[in-house]
């Protein structure tokens, strides 16, 4: 699989995947892109096949499934689900971040493949405000409610296995999880980060790296801005960096060292605030 590191949301249903993830995909539109699943469920008042779900009927999906168009699938609450290899492939074809949400079966399945997302996992603050979400959704029958529940009580206790989420968000106040999911992304996705920054940054950066050789492992003598440093060189050789540590300014937020996916990182300062600019 090709293009930046995918992100899997997981965790259970009515936990407010689905929520943040909307958020997610309307404030940084070109940035993800949702890997749209298949399921034999029936499409909710609103939902679009194609865009929510592929919806389709057993038989269908495993045809598909024994074709090996599948990376994973999966049974929960009566239905199959499953990540067709198309669904990723069509998102990192655009050189998006491929976002999953799947069940935590479908977490442990990816595990064993070669897809190597970032895994985290969304949790209510308590099962009883889960059913309420769930009852007032509004989209469930009891007998649905209640097995979503059940599994909602196994799916918070096989997530307690070290490792195999990297980070778990507790989605109680939805602005405060929202930003506990940018942070998350912006702290472990090289991708995200550099999508992050300004198209000024950017274009100020083309211009820098067109004036300045892309070898040379020097500060550039005619920055574009002399507030632009050179931060970092990542050596592919050696696997490791070189951050001379002179052209850090005592001034620049840890957040902001180098990171193992650039070869290059520039820093610019505009309005008093540092911004990262890596190049690659
Ligand atoms: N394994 C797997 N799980 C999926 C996939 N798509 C959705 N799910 C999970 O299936 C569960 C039920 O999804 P859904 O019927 O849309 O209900 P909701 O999550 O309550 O909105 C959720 O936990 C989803 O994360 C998939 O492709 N594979
Ligand atoms: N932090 C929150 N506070 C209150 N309600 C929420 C919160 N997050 C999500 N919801 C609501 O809870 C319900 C379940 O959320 P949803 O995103 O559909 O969950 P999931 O995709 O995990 O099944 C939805 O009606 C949603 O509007």
């Amino acid at each position: 699989m090709q293009g930046p590191r995918p992100v899997v949301l997981s965790g259970p249903s009515g936990a407010g995947k689905s929520t943040l993830l909307k958020k997610l995909l309307q404030e940084y539109k070109n940035v993800f892109g949702f890997s749209v699943s298949h399921t034999t469920r029936k499409p909710r008042p609103g939902e679009v096949n194609g865009k929510d779900y592929h919806f389709v009927s057993r038989e269908e999906m495993q045809k598909e499934i024994d074709a090996g168009e599948f990376i994973e699938h999966a049974e929960f609450s009566g239905n199959m689900y499953g990540t067709s290899k198309g669904a990723v492939q069509a998102i990192q074809a655009q050189n998006q971040i491929c976002v999953l949400d799947i069940d935590i079966q479908g977490v442990k399945n990816i595990k064993r493949t070669e897809l190597n997302p970032i895994y985290i996992s969304v949790q209510p603050p308590s099962i009883d405000v889960l059913e309420k979400r769930l009852r007032d959704r509004q989209t469930e029958t009891e007998e649905s409610l209640r097995k979503r529940l059940t599994a909602a009580c196994v799916d918070l206790e096989l997530s307690k296995e070290p490792g195999l989420f990297d980070l778990v968000i507790i989605n109680d106040d939805l602005e405060k999880a929202y930003s506990e999911l940018k942070e998350i992304l912006l702290e472990v996705s090289p991708a995200f980060r550099g999508s992050c920054l300004s198209p000024s940054l950017r274009v100020t950066g083309a211009q820098f790296c067109s004036s300045s050789p892309c070898r040379k492992s020097r500060r550039p003598k005619n920055p574009a801005s002399p507030e632009l440093s050179l931060l970092g060189r990542f050596n592919f050789a050696h696997h490791s960096w070189s951050a001379p540590r002179h052209f850090i300014p005592r001034d620049i937020p840890s957040s902001l060292i180098p990171f193992q996916s650039y070869s290059r990182i520039f820093l610019l300062k505009e309005n008093k605030t540092w911004s990262r600019l890596c190049l690659c």
